[in-house]
């Protein structure tokens, strides 16, 4: 609900949180001092959101669509978020992946009004004071990146901050967060896009990255000063690059309440799919192979969340393990590569080394390949061909984003398996009519789990978010599945109805925090009522 109007007079129409523009009533203005200062007449809720509808859809492009949304939330929060929710599937694709990806592209190019907190490394040894400067103290979900691995686009500077803004206002949309108990960060250590530092309108600092110990102690200050002036705060980690991801997440994830959304949130959203695609093939996890496309923490990620989803049903971490293969621009990963990283190790099995990405998949016999890589087009004809002959029902998901980056595409993946794949995509793509077949690609994307694992936070005050709770996150997505979706091959709930999937997911998560000691807030008696209770509702009220 939209925060009670404090304020009078023209501030009033230039607070998002308060102002209701056509809608305030006549009382309102009356009492608010607003009387002359909008036309006469009174609109509903119901009516501004029909004007947005039309107002975007005088627009051309989808990044104009975006911009227009970006404006309508610095205007008026609640009309944003009843429009956002009006019509999730419609929404998330502007205001998310993939038009965020080309919003943060242009970032310097279409900058208008500020958003959220910009820490630069030359404010080092003053953060805390920076982030006195926001308006609001309590704080419960700040999403962070660096900007230097801006979905599959690299290293966009400041620009990145698309990202932490999208993500959280998706925080609210899909799951119902409250918007004032969140905060968007960019930390800007410099870039190392020659392009944006040569660009006159580039708005980040104008120097190379930062690496090393300075850059380690920047991070241990920026979580000092989140610990210490929003000790409930959640820290989600995004769009940093692999060697930062994982040390970062290493350092911290025992203990602060921190998760890294490209390594867990995606692999929750992975193993959703697979639950999913067992219920199609009726086969058990523990006798599925896997072969990734790409070696890096998102890779390796979704490799040990299956592995540890894999030991609850019975194997050992190590045999585990040994199901999961990756793959990367110099061939298959195995064991006497001298080029891995610490975390790619424990997925370098004994095997002959092999340079073509088809010779893997006939060699291992995966049951899926997993696209990580940010590199188009990997996934050719040539792949899903070999992936149909091994299995009746191959499981192909090109997770790389935004769409531009896709591995392939959903018709691509149908096509060349003769309508045999059960395919996901972390962009979103249209279904595809094959024969009289019409196949519903699912978006395997994080916003299935990141919001639903906020709200759990949110109504739990969880002191940890560890492996299980994303185990348990993709569970209750994948059972949220029907019948009649798995039938057109969609294997995640609808997009139509992700709010519902949600909280249903948070309550899942929240119970798993209340039953094993997470929790630093009293159980309630209705952990899923409770959920719906605590959820941002985007309406006036009085
Ligand atoms: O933002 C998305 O669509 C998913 C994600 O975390 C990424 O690709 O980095
Ligand atoms: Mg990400």
């Amino acid at each position: 609900m939209s925060t009670p109007i404090q304020n009078k007079g023209y501030a009033v129409l230039h607070d998002s949180s308060v102002n209701r523009g056509s809608a305030f009533t006549e009382a309102q203005r009356k009492a608010a001092g607003l009387e002359g200062l909008l036309p006469a007449g009174v609109d509903t809720l119901e009516l501004q959101i029909a004007r947005v509808h039309t107002q975007l859809n005088m627009l051309d492009t989808d990044l104009q669509r975006y911009l227009f949304l970006m404006d309508l939330q610095s205007r008026n929060q609640t009309l944003f978020y009843a429009v956002l929710m009006s019509d999730a599937a419609k929404f998330m694709p502007l205001v998310y992946t993939p038009t965020v990806g080309e919003a943060c592209q242009k970032f310097d190019h279409i900058f208008r009004s500020t958003r959220g907190l910009y820490l630069p490394i030359s404010a080092k040894g003053r953060l805390q004071e920076l982030m006195s400067n926001w308006p609001q103290n309590d704080i419960r979900f700040i999403v962070v990146t660096d900007g230097e691995r801006i979905l599959g686009l690299g290293d966009l500077g400041v620009g990145g901050m698309g990202i932490p803004i999208g993500k959280l206002a998706l925080y609210t949309a899909v799951a119902g967060v409250p918007p004032e108990l969140t905060l968007p960060i960019t930390l800007d250590v410099g870039t190392n896009n020659q392009t944006l530092l040569d660009d006159p309108l580039y708005l980040g600092l104008r120097q190379q990255r930062v690496r090393g110990d300075d850059y380690h102690a920047f991070i241990a200050e920026f979580v000092d000063a989140v610990q210490a002036l929003y000790p409930k705060c959640c820290l989600q980690w995004e769009d940093f690059a692999n060697f930062n991801a994982v040390s970062i997440l290493e350092t911290y994830k025992d203990k602060i309440c921190t998760y890294n959304d490209d390594i867990q949130g995606t692999a929750g959203i992975a193993l959703a799919g697979l639950y999913a695609a067992l219920r199609i093939t009726g086969q058990k996890l523990t006798d599925q192979r896997f072969l990734f496309m790409g070696a890096g923490s998102a890779a390796t990620g979704i490799a040990e969340l299956i592995s540890e989803a894999m030991v609850m049903e019975g194997l050992t971490i190590e045999e585990a393990r040994a199901r999961n293969w990756l793959f990367d621009i110099n061939g298959l990963v195995e064991s006497t590569r001298t080029d891995l990283a610490d975390f790619q190790k424990p997925f370098a099995h004994q095997h002959a080394s092999c340079k073509s990405f088809v010779d893997a998949i006939n060699a291992i016999k995966p049951n899926g390949i997993v696209g990580v890589s940010t590199v188009p087009k990997l996934f050719n004809q040539a792949v899903i061909e070999a992936m149909s002959k091994i299995n009746a029902q191959p499981i192909i998901f090109p997770y790389s984003n935004p769409t531009s980056r896709s591995e392939c595409t959903a018709e691509e993946a149908y096509k060349w398996s003769s309508g045999k794949a059960i395919f996901a995509s972390g962009s979103p793509f249209d279904p595809v009519t094959l024969g009289t077949k019409t196949f519903v690609p699912g978006q395997g994307n994080n916003v299935y789990i990141f919001p639903a694992m906020g709200m759990a936070v949110l109504a739990t005050e969880a002191k940890r978010v560890t492996q299980q709770m994303f185990i348990v996150a993709a569970k209750a997505v994948a059972e949220q599945v029907t019948q009649e979706d798995l039938n057109t091959g969609l294997i995640y709930p609808p997009q139509s109805q992700i709010l519902n999937a949600s909280l249903h997911t948070a309550a899942k998560v929240a119970t798993y925090v209340f039953d094993n000691g997470l929790a630093r807030v009293e159980r309630p008696k209705d952990i899923a009522a409770n959920i719906k209770n605590l959820a941002y509702k985007p309406v006036y009220g009085d």
